[in-house]
């Protein structure tokens, strides 16, 4: 009999799969959804601190091949979110939740984290330091010092689980420095990765771009950053203490993807651009190919095969 269960930090869940941030968690009627789902969790739409629009639409496209998104972190500000997920941990039913921040400064970072730390939010909060939409804002996640400096005093003020959403790396030397970084700090995760940021789909027949914001420059997702996602789950597993787990993110269509992010180190799996094109339903098909995989290869447990990639 196959065993979904995983675990995180100190948190266990049903079955490692969630929602990736941004998708399907804008309001708490999706939220719910996801609840409702066979999702083993879910997190938040990034927040800042207050009600933001966001960019300009059209700003999220599916194509054949992924999705394409300048969203420009719009959300109902942070507390919002912090209410929702203060509200549903009273029930036993619900599982350990995500709250993700996603401030336009290291200040609005630190304030958001501050007014968490002052709750009793018994979850995991989610930094991101990876939006690539926001005009005008480098993703803190390419620069490593104000990484460095972000981190320092986020854990100086923050003491609950803590992880961040970190961007692609290409580069192994990144993968080195970086991990060098977060090895720093008391991180329970990791979630790795957030879009390809600032590609460009354009449109041949109509001669045009998908998405409005920045001239069509947006993050990429679904199928064609998958073999980036499994590159940046792995190389992170190689690198990271063992008590800092890693959310896989990016790619994810079917159960085998699934399969592929645990081979490749992740101990839980978010779903964006996939859940974007089927709603919450995703999750039914992914759990029952993900089970019928791990029976045909004689799996009972995600630990059987996590992190066991083989290299020829
Ligand atoms: O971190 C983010 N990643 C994305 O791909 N899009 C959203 C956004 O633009 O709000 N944020």
């Amino acid at each position: 009999m196959v065993n979904l269960t995983t675990s995180l930090h100190n948190y266990t869940f049903q079955n490692p799969l969630m929602n990736a941030s941004g998708v399907h968690c804008y309001t708490t009627e999706q939220l719910d959804e996801l609840l409702a789902s066979d999702a083993g969790t879910l997190v938040t739409k990034s927040a800042t601190t207050e009600y933001r629009q966001g960019n300009p639409e059209p700003r999220y496209r599916n194509l054949a091949l992924g999705s394409i998104n300048s969203m420009g972190l719009p959300n109902e500000g942070l507390k919002y979110y912090l209410d929702y997920v203060l509200g549903k941990q009273t029930d036993a039913q619900v599982p350990p939740l995500f709250l993700s921040v996603a401030g336009l400064s290291m200040a609005e970072d630190l304030e958001m984290l501050a007014q968490i730390e002052k709750t009793d939010f018994n979850g995991l909060t989610e930094l991101n330091l990876s939006c690539p939409n926001v005009p005008g804002k480098p993703q803190v996640a390419y620069d490593f010092e104000a990484t460095e400096k972000m981190l320092d005093e986020a854990f100086s003020i923050f003491h609950k689980p803590l992880g961040v959403k970190l961007p692609p790396y290409f580069d192994l030397a990144q993968f080195d420095i970086m991990a060098n970084i977060l090895n720093k700090y008391p991180l329970a995760y990791i979630n790795t990765i957030n879009s390809v940021g600032n590609g460009l789909y354009i449109d041949v027949d109509s001669e045009t771009v998908a998405i409005k914001p920045k001239g069509g420059f947006g993050g990429l997702g679904g199928a064609y950053i998958l073999p980036t996602a499994l590159a940046n789950v792995h190389a992170f597993r190689q690198r990271l203490n063992p008590e800092i787990a890693i959310i896989g993110t990016g790619g994810v269509q079917n159960g085998a993807d699934v399969f592929a992010h645990i081979l490749a180190g992740a101990d839980m799996v978010q779903v964006g651009t996939q859940l974007a094109k089927d709603g919450p339903a995703v999750f039914t098909r992914l759990t029952q190919e993900l089970t019928n995989l791990m029976t045909e290869k004689n799996y009972q447990t995600l630990a059987d095969f996590r992190g066991k990639v083989k290299t020829l």
